[in-house]
Parts: structure tokens; sequence; C-alpha cells
């Protein structure tokens, strides 16, 4: 890679396209109970030891609840017009409903100020994996009353920033909440049930139409939802392995989209789940379709699958491409499953609005040398993605915005801070923020082709 900054990856973008990063209170936040909070599952569960790598937790991470000042003037220096973080229910409601913590509240609403301050668009997420863990103690998401829950929640944020907060997302990734926290149980509250995970599925789309529902009667017009995608490849093309592929891509990219677009889940679910999958009544399906006013994707790689039936509970599993480039998380670098996904959900659901909601890479970034941290891979992953996003858009996918994953290294979930992220580094010793030249590259494609805040 030159050491100029490299020729710009993508055409110019459409008027009012925005460029953001994206975080999430827990992974970034810090003092986790500060000012009245109460605890998340994921305080929990990051204090028992063996959940997390090197037993870290999220009780300082990025310092960012003391440090948003900071990081605010840092998204400005970047160029960024926008900028997605998540609201830590527990802040709101320490109990999880009833009593408002108004310390809470008025986090969330200085933050929002001054990045409206800055001509920075916020981008709220309501629910980003961190649970309260006093609705955990009550059933959690396999709880029946869960979706009333997150509704009163939603409607407290509505009634208190929708005069200022335009975009909202309901839930962040309900895939890695229903099959990281209660089929595999790598996060939290770390279950491994598949008929609860079946049910937990069917709540969180429930809570994502009861709080749309919630927003519309608060005059919210703009709410999505921000999924998980990730193409899935046949490995060859023997019957075997295209119909893995197909069942991995139901289980993966459909279980949540095709309800809220469709009202229906793919017929591979009864398959995958077999007696594990509930009997859901017609009117029970048809209560889930809920279409979000955009679609956030969070895209990251592809897989290239193939039929394995000791790999349950889908009888696929993921073929390593060893012949291409690898992140530190060991997921293929692969910027055209970008393209493809893009142009997928144009197709199927109607071409939808859609915001990149999460892109980015970790790798094992070197030491800063002179104020400098040339994070040669992560950079041309950015720069690759950029030009696949600028492909779907030539494809006529109407994407309004990119968000990087992430603004700043923080705490990636069971991998505690061994994985990194950002465009901007935190020291670990003193989290001090140094940009790094991925997030250079990033401030200077938004100058060329982002029409400025
Ligand atoms: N792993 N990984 C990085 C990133 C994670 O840090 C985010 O919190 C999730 O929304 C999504 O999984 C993607």
């Amino acid at each position: 890679m030159s050491e100029r900054t490299p020729a710009m990856p993508t055409d110019s973008p459409p008027n009012g396209f925005l460029w953001g990063a994206a975080t999430s209170a827990y992974q970034i936040e810090g003092s986790p109970l500060a000012d009245g909070a109460g605890p998340s599952i994921w305080h929990r569960f990051a204090h028992t030891p063996g959940r997390v790598l090197n037993d870290d937790t999220g009780d300082i991470a990025c310092d960012h609840y003391s440090r948003w000042r900071e990081d605010v003037a840092l998204m400005a220096s970047l160029g960024l017009n926008a900028y997605r973080f998540s609201v830590a229910w527990a802040r709101i409601l320490p109990e999880g409903t009833g009593r408002v913590n108004q310390a809470g509240l008025d986090f969330y609403r200085h933050l929002v100020d001054a990045l409206l301050e800055q001509g920075i668009e916020p981008m709220l997420t309501l629910y980003h994996w961190d649970l309260p863990e006093a609705l955990d103690a009550r059933g959690g998401w396999a709880s029946d009353a869960s979706p009333g829950w997150f509704a009163d929640y939603a409607q407290i944020l509505y009634r208190a920033l929708g005069d200022r907060v335009r975009l909202w997302i309901t839930l962040n990734e309900p895939w890695v909440i229903t099959a990281g926290g209660y089929l595999y149980g790598d996060l939290a509250p770390g279950h491994c049930n598949p008929r609860e995970s079946a049910i937990v599925a069917h709540n969180l789309l429930r809570a994502h139409a009861a709080a749309s529902a919630s927003g519309r009667a608060e005059g919210i017009e703009r709410i999505g939802l921000a999924v998980n995608l990730e193409p899935q490849d046949p490995a060859s093309d023997s019957p075997e392995d295209q119909d893995a592929a197909a069942r991995r891509d139901a289980f993966i990219n459909r279980w949540f989209l095709d309800p809220v677009f469709f009202g229906r889940y793919p017929a591979q679910m009864q398959t995958i789940f077999g007696t594990d999958w509930p009997d859901f009544s017609a009117s029970e399906l048809d209560a889930l379709r809920a279409p979000p006013d955009f679609v956030g994707v969070n895209y990251y790689s592809r897989s290239v699958v193939r039929a394995d039936p000791t790999a349950q509970p889908v009888g696929a599993r993921r073929v390593r491409q060893d012949t291409r480039p690898h992140t530190a998380m060991d997921w293929e670098v692969h910027p055209q499953g970008l393209t493809d996904i893009l142009v997928w959900i144009q197709g199927r659901y109607g071409n939808p609005p859609v915001y990149i909601t999460e892109n980015g890479a970790a790798f094992e970034d070197p030491q800063p040398v002179a104020g400098r941290l040339r994070d040669r891979e992560r950079l041309a992953y950015l720069r690759s993605h950029l030009r696949a996003a600028s492909r779907a858009l030539r494809r006529g996918v109407d994407l309004r915005g990119y968000f990087a994953w992430s603004l700043l290294d923080n705490f990636e979930w069971s991998y505690g801070y061994a994985k990194r992220f950002g465009l901007v580094r935190v020291d670990p010793v003193d989290r001090q923020r140094l940009i790094k030249d991925s997030g250079r590259f990033y401030r200077d494609a938004i100058r060329r082709y982002g029409g400025g805040r």
C-alpha cells in the first residue's frame, strides 16, 4: 500500500448519504452502574469467570461515559455526518421496567445534543444485547411479557429524544441475540436450549413489532431493524451442498427478515429445529409482519458451506477458504459478498431503504510509531468494501449510508479486548485515542465523496 492516500474506491453516492461509524453501549461506555444505572446481563456475564477471554469486562471499556465530549469531537475531526450508538436499557430503567433513571436519560440527551451541534446525525439503537439483569431474572426474552417491556422502554426514549433523533433501530442482530445467547451459549445470558431459542426469536420479532407500533404512535417515522447478513455459497454443485447452503441461508439471513416483511418463517426452520420448533398459529405469524422503514445491514463476510450432518442444528458447516485473506476473527475478506447481499435484499424485499449499519474488520494492529498506526489490512478492507457498496448503488440499491464498525477499539464481547475493530486506537492503559491510517483514509474518502457535514 503506497504511503499516499489510495485512489478513492467509490463513485459519488447520492445526496444526503450518511458517512458514519457505529458503536454500542456496553462495548464502549464503561461505568455500567454509574448514576443509578442497573446491571445488565453483560455486566453479570463478563463478571462470571471463564465467560470472556482474559476475564475482561466492560467496567471501563473505552471510558466513553466520561469521554463522550472528546469522542464527539473525534467524530467531527473524521468528518462523520452520522453516528450510530446504542442506549443501555438499564441506565434508563434500572429494574428494566417502572422507575425511570433521569441521569441515564440525561447522558444520552447530552450526547445527542452534542452530535447535532456538530452536524452529526444520530442513529439510535434501542437494544444492542445488554438486557437489564432484573428482566432476565423474570424470564428475559423467553418471557411472553418481554415484547411489552421493550415497547414501554422504547416509548420512554421516543418521548425523550424523538424530537431530535430521526433514525431509530429497534434491535441489533436478533439472530446473534438468539443464537449466541440461547442456542450456542457463547454470549449473554449463555443458554444452550434450542426450543427456548426459537421462543426467544419469536419474542424478539414481537418486540420489534411492538416497539415499531409504539414509535408510530409517538410520530417516529424512520424505525429500522439491524440484521447480520452473510451470503451462503455452496462448496460444490452437489445437491447436498446446495441444500445445506439454502438451509444456512434460511437460518442466518431469512429467520428474521422473512417474518417482518412477509409474516412467515422460512420453511426450513421446521426442518432445522424439528420438534423444538413451536407450532405458531397463523395469527401469531401474521402479527410478526412489521416491515422496517429501513433495513440495517451488518456485513462482515460470507460463508462457503458444505453439508455436514454432524454440524447441528443446520447440518451444514463453513469451509475455510485457505487461499483467501482472513481477518483476526478468521472471517474471509470477501467484499463481493456485500454487493451480493445488498442486491439480494433489493430483489427479495422490494428494494427497501438500506443502511450499512456495520462493516469493518479486526486485524492484529502494529504498535503506533511516531504517533502513527499503519493498519494497512483494515484500510484495504475498508477500501474494498466501500467499492463493493458503490457497485450496489450502481445496481439501483436504495443505499442511504455506511457506518464503519467501529469508531473505537472496544470490548468485543466474549473476545474481550483481544479483537480490535476500531478506526481509532484506544490505548489499553490510558484509553488515549489515536486515529489509525484506516481512520485517516475514511476521513479522506468522506471529504472527497461525502458532501461534508
Ligand atoms: N464480531 N464482531 C464485530 C461486531 C460486534 O462488535 C457488534 O457488537 C455486533 O453488532 C456485530 O458482530 C459484529
